[in-house]
């Protein structure tokens, strides 16, 4: 393991934004720490990059204790959502100023910026100003400074939030590409699904300072370990007591299996190749997606009355009844 985290406990006055988090995170993959906005991620980040210090555990990094290092005795690379370049610096010498601060030979450096530029396809913006280049080059840029003196762990806050959702996609993509190429142990936060989905090897899903489960992209959402991971991976609906994906549902007509749920389609949307329908059953509304081919052969529509099917072996999670404000505990 490359990093562990044993037991950290961080509060802000009495709000507690960590709560005894443990959690091991393998060398050379890549680890997207994963949850809703304010649940700790950006916390657990910075506490492993040495800028913020738990109240309470210990950090651990390739065998060393590191839960009093400075954040420049901890060998981590950091890229931050916003990224702060030397503005009046050329884009090699922002890529070459950690190299340049170690005192590196001229000609060691020179080689490496040039290698680190070709990693991440800026050889040709070499002489230009950070100001010249894309939101999306800029991104790369900076992961390019935090390779540049060979980190033992790269992490990223929310590396591409602030750019459009095409050229994050793109650098989702390439970040992927450019970890299978350089294998360092990276930790990436992130609070976008699909984003966590396609990029990690593994995912830690966080949750109000707490760790809802761990495991690989497939595990968490063929496997959700409770109703939040369920929900937070994926659009789900309720039928009963449990939690299904609409596209893991089947729509029949004519006699009801026993255990279908019946009741009568109350809106079709079609949103291209998808159909959704809504069934109303009592009280639920009940959300089936469809292909255009499972529901043309059915010859439904509005006001039709159907019967819902989980079908076995799909993945389900029963629904844990919220406690009413002011129930006893
Ligand atoms: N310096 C601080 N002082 C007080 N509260 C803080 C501080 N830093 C973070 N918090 C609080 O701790 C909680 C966790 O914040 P954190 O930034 O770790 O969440 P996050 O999961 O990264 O969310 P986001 O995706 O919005 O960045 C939030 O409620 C936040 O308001």
């Amino acid at each position: 393991m490359s990093i562990e985290i044993e037991n950290v406990t961080k509060r802000f006055g009495t709000f507690v934004a960590l709560d005894d988090v443990s959690l091991s995170i393998p060398a050379g993959r890549l680890t997207a720490l994963l949850g809703p906005s304010g649940g700790g991620k950006s916390t657990l980040l910075r506490i492993i990059a040495g800028l913020e210090s738990a109240d309470s555990g210990r950090v651990e990094i390739e065998g060393v204790d590191a839960t009093h290092l400075t954040p420049q005795k901890r060998n981590v690379g950091f890229v931050f959502q916003h990224y702060a370049a030397f503005k009046h610096l050329s884009v090699a010498r922002n890529v070459a100023f950690g190299l340049e601060i170690r005192k590196r030979p001229k000609e060691e450096i020179r080689a490496r910026v040039q290698e680190l530029l070709a990693l991440v396809h800026l050889e040709q913006f070499a002489d230009r100003l950070p100001a010249q280049l894309s939101g999306g080059q800029r991104q790369r840029m900076a992961l390019a400074r935090a390779l540049a003196v060979e980190p033992t762990v790269l992490l990223l806050d929310e590396p591409f939030g602030a750019l459009d959702a095409k050229v994050r996609k793109e650098l989702r993509d390439w970040l992927r590409r450019l970890h299978d190429e350089v294998h360092v142990t990276t930790i990436f936060v992130t609070h976008d699904q699909e984003e966590a989905l396609e990029v990690a090897d593994e995912i830690v899903v966080i949750n109000d300072g707490r760790i809802e489960q761990i495991g690989s992209p497939d595990e968490l959402y063929d496997q959700p370990a409770n109703d939040f991971v369920m929900r937070f991976l994926g659009p789900v609906t309720q039928v009963g007591d449990r939690l299904v994906r609409p596209h893991d549902l089947e729509l029949d007509t004519g006699d009801p299996d026993p255990d279908a749920v019946s009741g009568q389609i109350s809106r079709v949307t079609r949103v291209g190749f998808e159909i959704r329908v809504e069934v109303t059953a009592g009280e639920q509304v009940i959300l089936v997606s469809l292909t255009r081919a499972q529901f043309v052969p059915l010859g439904v529509g509005v006001g039709d009355t159907v019967h819902v099917r989980v079908p076995e072996g799909i993945n389900t999670t029963v629904v844990v009844p919220k406690p009413r404000v002011g129930a006893a505990a």
